[in-house]
């Protein structure tokens, strides 16, 4: 066990809510949002020793709970041993300092914590300095209070002293250091946009697997696949983007990809920093919504990523609505329609309609056309075969190739099309 684990494994911590009238339903919490905060702890490597829920008309603007509830709190932490004050509402950096001052242990907001979880998973270059960045934003704003939960990550920042001098310098250092990882990830994209120019050229069509934290998203991919990407019954198990190309029929191969997890209050800097990862969802010609049926609340996780997927863009993007674990659903009735199939991904129920429904999807408007290649472009032709349905193939002038093609291809092929097909009119174009 390294160090950090042994550290970790001790954090006890004391998990805090405020309810209040005048906050936002983003900022205030609930009963299940405290239930997913301690699921979240322990996901960190932490355990909840005790709860305090607190209502009241209006946060403080010092303690944000109040004095009197902060002392109950420090009671609490007292005589539960505990080592951390987690809070499941958004805290300013000056409530947070407060907080740990009074408390005289770290304090944590949501947010940190999420932040925290993501550090310890990221795996991939990119997920690695999205998340630093993500970090240092966060950070940046707090450095008077000097947050001692990243020096575990970052040795050199906590381990001086936070003179006023020193803070200017700290400053300065971290504003560097956010530009230069700036810098790093538009690097690292530019290799990504490269190869989403050559996966479009190979004219697959590609399916995003998209979904609330541990609805089932590795295990549809793993299922469907074959892959073994870990499944875990824990929040945000997935960081990094994993892709596989996938079968649905004779014309119709895939790649299809599983994405990060969505959750409810996800740090802005967090969303921020990954966005580039996630604006792959505006890219996909289709998006897999997995919901986790058996959940009571999947119409609030629904939600959640429905309002993610539009802040990203993607909301033209076409969709299928999964609802998994179709095994362990016991409530109501679920919703059904032509864009909803019901699932197990660990039983396998229900996988044979959505692949149709995938290819559907993506076969729609199928239609036979007669395109004309140049000779250099004999690659489009192996695609084709690959691809699509070739009836015909004619080697004179140019390449005449006679296929049936689905409405992605023919969107990409249009510039060889001589006939059965004319591309739509975009609507600037009357
Ligand atoms: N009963 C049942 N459990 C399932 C089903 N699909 C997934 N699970 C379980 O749900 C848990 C989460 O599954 P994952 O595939 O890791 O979920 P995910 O959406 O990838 O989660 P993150 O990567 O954390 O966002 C695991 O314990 C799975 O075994 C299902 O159809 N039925
Ligand atoms: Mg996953």
């Amino acid at each position: 066990m390294t160090e950090n684990e042994t550290k970790q494994a001790k954090n006890r911590a004391v998990l805090v809510g405020l309810n209040a009238h005048c906050l936002s339903a983003e900022e205030n919490a609930d009963d299940t949002s405290m239930e997913e905060l301690a699921d979240l702890l322990e996901t960190a490597g932490g355990v909840c020793v005790g709860t305090v829920f607190q209502n009241k008309d209006a946060p403080d603007p010092r303690t944000f709970i109040g004095e009197g509830k902060a002392a109950e709190v420090k009671e609490l932490v007292g005589a539960m041993g505990a080592d951390m004050v987690v809070v499941d509402n958004p805290l300013s950096p000056s409530q947070q300092r407060v907080l740990s001052e009074e408390l005289g242990v770290q304090v944590l907001d949501r947010a940190a914590l999420i932040l925290d979880i993501f550090a310890q998973r990221a795996r991939t270059r990119e997920g690695r300095l999205q998340v630093e960045l993500a970090q240092y934003q966060y950070l940046l704003p707090r450095l008077l209070g000097m947050w001692t939960h990243l020096e575990r990550q970052e040795g050199a920042i906590g381990t001086r002293g936070p003179g006023e001098t020193q803070l200017e310098t700290d400053r300065r250092h971290i504003r560097r250091k956010i530009q230069k990882l700036r810098e790093e990830l538009e690097q690292v994209r530019r290799v990504r946009a490269t190869q989403r120019t050559r996966r479009e050229k190979n004219e697959v069509p590609v399916v995003a697997i998209v979904g609330y934290t541990n609805a089932g998203k590795s295990t549809l991919l793993n299922r469907l696949t074959g892959a073994d990407i870990p499944a875990n019954n824990r929040l945000f198990d997935t960081l990094d983007t994993t892709t596989r190309t996938l079968e649905i029929s004779d014309t119709c191969t895939v790649l299809l990809s599983d994405t990060v997890g969505f959750i409810r209050k996800l740090p802005h800097h967090l969303v921020e920093a990954f966005k580039a990862t996630l604006e792959e969802l505006s890219y996909a010609d289709l998006l897999l919504h997995v919901i986790d049926a058996s959940n009571p609340l999947w119409r609030e996780q629904a939600a959640v990523v429905e309002q993610l997927i539009v802040e990203l863009g993607a909301e033209q993007t076409p969709r299928i609505d999964v609802f998994n674990k179709c095994d362990k659903f016991t409530g109501d009735i679920l919703p059904h329609g032509a864009d909803i199939v019901s699932i197990s991904a660990k039983t396998g129920q229900g996988l044979d309609e959505l692949l149709e429904k995938i290819g559907g999807r993506l076969d729609t408007g199928a239609c036979r056309v007669v395109l004309r290649l140049p000779y250099d472009q004999g690659g489009v032709v192996d695609m084709l075969h690959r691809q699509a349905k070739v009836e015909r193939v004619d080697y004179g002038e140019a390449i005449e190739v006679e296929a049936v093609c689905t409405p992605v291809q023919l969107g990409r092929l249009k510039d060889y099309i001589v006939s059965g097909w004319t591309p739509p009119k975009e609507p600037w174009e009357d």
